[in-house]
């Protein structure tokens, strides 16, 4: 198919010329215009409308329309021979003569005049203003024969002086076909290129939004929203908070679904886009949902003991270790210690995610789990088989090689999982039961008034020493999970701003009441392992509570998830 070209001569003695060539083109098909300068530029945005290619123009014209139009425009440039042919002619012309032009002009005709030792004045002018006073002063000198493009010629006759046009010769005009028709090939190309990526972006980037620095929507795609799903300015803010990081992941709620937003800073060609790709989070299939987040702060760790304080530098020590294992008693703080890591590790470039290790073996490998998930704590590894523990320990091998960072919890070091804990590869950190960090307790129990100061609008504010020491001086087999309990309904029930002696000994003696050592119990009840005595307890707290597992939960200082195995068990 020809390429439709429109050509818009400066000068109307281009046309036969133009006509001529274009016989011998079969590639282009080419409509003339004449048109200099400014009038050029609604014949060239008609031309584009109409379906144009390609525009092609001489000079001042081109360089005009080009900015106006999307097409491609191509300039006819001067060529040595052009100017041998103006100069061979003028050379015949008594008197003294000039050529006038911008440096595209008059630098090939200053070589040739100095080559050929031709006795003509070359002037270079920068803009087209100082066309006049130039040729005013030619005047003045006695020059009578001026050479340029349209524009001088055109002043030399205000001046009364005689101009020659340099003209465009064949040479010129099929050069300007050839490069028209490179250029509308590589035009084509970039075209088809473009829409080919464009389809490909409306498949494949389904929710997306691109912002450059300043908030200005560059790209936005929306297949299962009908517009962004969140204001567009909640996202300039972020830029703006945090305009260098590189990739940031957060998850919001939305009534009863989650939605994720990845952000991504891509420099393309050389200017910052802010790519925003949003996702549903798929609820997990199986047993019970798990928690994914997007652990968004470094959590708040208290460790004041030198226990606690020894556990942190342990694990900061071992940071670029993609496997942990925490061992710690009910309530001690893992799953905070391994938001804390996966914080460490990956800030707000991936998610978390807790789940149980049943959880884990049949939820990974299944549809849907999130690549965004950087981090796996996994609890409740006492309730695998066999069987089970060596699928497991090849699901961490796997993972970790995925780019993964595992981290395991044991309540304790139990030779049943013996392949899982003494793991060669993996970091080992002993987390203190809160009673062997007693240190730890009144600052614990101050951060918790505050946070539910915060939080809940309770009254209390401070904490007695005298308070505190009572708690220190309880034994706290849930650990921090059973302090932050009692913490909560002492500043829920107390409408003063102090917490003391009172208040505390009030709580830790309905402990004893609510748990007394072995007051009306069945004479079996403390009879058989371990295990079997706390079945027993849970079953009986669970009857009081009316197996409101919440309420269990509190009760006994752990959390529900806890809770939940324990009664699968
Ligand atoms: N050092 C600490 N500083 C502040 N809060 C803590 C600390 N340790 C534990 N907590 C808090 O105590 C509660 C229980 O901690 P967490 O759930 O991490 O314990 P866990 O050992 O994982 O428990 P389980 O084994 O029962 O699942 C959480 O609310 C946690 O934020």
């Amino acid at each position: 198919m020809k390429i439709k070209t429109l050509f818009i001569a400066p000068y109307p003695a281009m046309t036969p010329l133009i006509d001529e060539c274009r016989q011998e083109d079969p590639d282009l098909d080419i409509h003339i215009e004449v048109a200099n300068l400014q009038e050029a530029i609604p014949l060239a945005q008609a031309g584009e409308s109409q379906g144009y290619d390609v525009i092609i123009s001489r000079g001042g014209t081109a360089k005009l329309i080009e900015p106006e139009v999307a097409i491609p425009v191509i300039d006819v440039h001067v060529s040595g021979y052009d100017m041998l042919r103006v100069l061979t002619l003028a050379n015949d012309f008594p008197g003294k003569k000039a050529i006038v032009g911008f440096s595209n002009i008059t630098l090939g005709a200053k070589a040739i005049t100095d080559v050929l030792d031709i006795e003509i004045e070359v002037c270079t002018v920068e803009k087209a203003g100082e066309v006049d006073s130039i040729l005013e002063e030619l005047k003045d000198k006695g020059y009578e024969l001026i050479m340029g493009d349209v524009v001088t010629i055109e002043a030399a006759a205000k001046h009364r002086l005689e101009g020659i046009l340099i003209q465009s010769g064949r040479e010129a005009i099929f050069e300007a076909f050839q490069r028209a028709k490179s250029v509308h090939r590589l035009y084509r190309r970039k075209e088809w290129e473009i829409s080919f990526l464009h389809s490909l972006l409306a498949e494949t980037a389904n929710n997306l939004i691109v912002l450059d620095r300043q908030g200005e929507v560059a790209y936005q795609n929306w297949a299962d929203y009908d517009s962004c799903p969140v204001p567009v300015d909640e996202l300039i803010a972020g830029i703006r908070e945090n305009p260098d990081q590189t990739r940031v992941l957060t998850v919001q709620e939305r009534g009863q679904r989650k939605l994720k937003q990845k952000r991504i800073l891509k420099d393309i060609q050389g200017k910052p886009y802010y790519l925003f790709d949003f996702s549903e989070m798929k609820e997990s299939a199986g047993l019970e949902a798990f928690p994914v987040e997007a652990v968004s702060q470094l959590p708040m760790i208290i460790a004041r003991s030198e226990s606690m304080a020894g556990c942190l530098a342990a694990m900061e020590h071992h940071l670029e270790s993609d496997s942990f294992i925490l061992i710690g008693e009910t309530g001690t703080g893992k799953r905070l210690l391994s938001r804390y890591i996966h914080f460490k590790k990956h800030d707000r470039k991936g998610l978390y995610a807790a789940l149980t290790a049943k959880q884990a073996l049949t939820e990974i490998e299944g549809e849907g789990f999130d690549d965004d998930i950087k981090t796996l704590y996994m609890n409740g590894i006492d309730m695998l088989n066999p069987n089970e523990i060596s699928n497991l320990q090849a699901l961490v091998k796997a993972e970790r090689s995925r780019g993964r960072t595992v981290i395991l919890a044991f309540e304790k070091e139990d030779p049943a999982y013996q392949s899982l804990l003494f793991d060669e590869q993996s970091v080992r950190v002993n987390v203190p039961a809160l009673r062997e960090r007693k240190e730890d307790i009144k600052a614990l129990a101050t951060y918790y008034i505050a946070a539910y100061h915060g939080t809940l609008g309770t009254s209390p504010v401070k904490l007695k020493d005298e308070a505190a020491m009572m708690l220190e001086g309880y034994s706290w087999p849930g650990n921090v999970a059973e302090l932050r309990t009692l913490l909560k309904d002492a500043v829920t029930e107390e409408k003063g701003y102090v917490i003391g002696r009172a208040q505390i000994s009030r709580h830790l003696g309905r402990k004893q009441i609510q748990h007394p050592v072995n007051a009306g119990l069945p004479a079996d009840f403390l009879q058989g392992t371990l295990d079997e005595i706390e079945k027993r307890i849970i079953h009986a707290v669970m009857k009081e509570e009316h197996d409101n597992q919440t309420r269990v939960a509190e009760r006994l200082g752990i959390n529900r998830s806890t809770l939940w195995r324990k009664l699968k068990q």
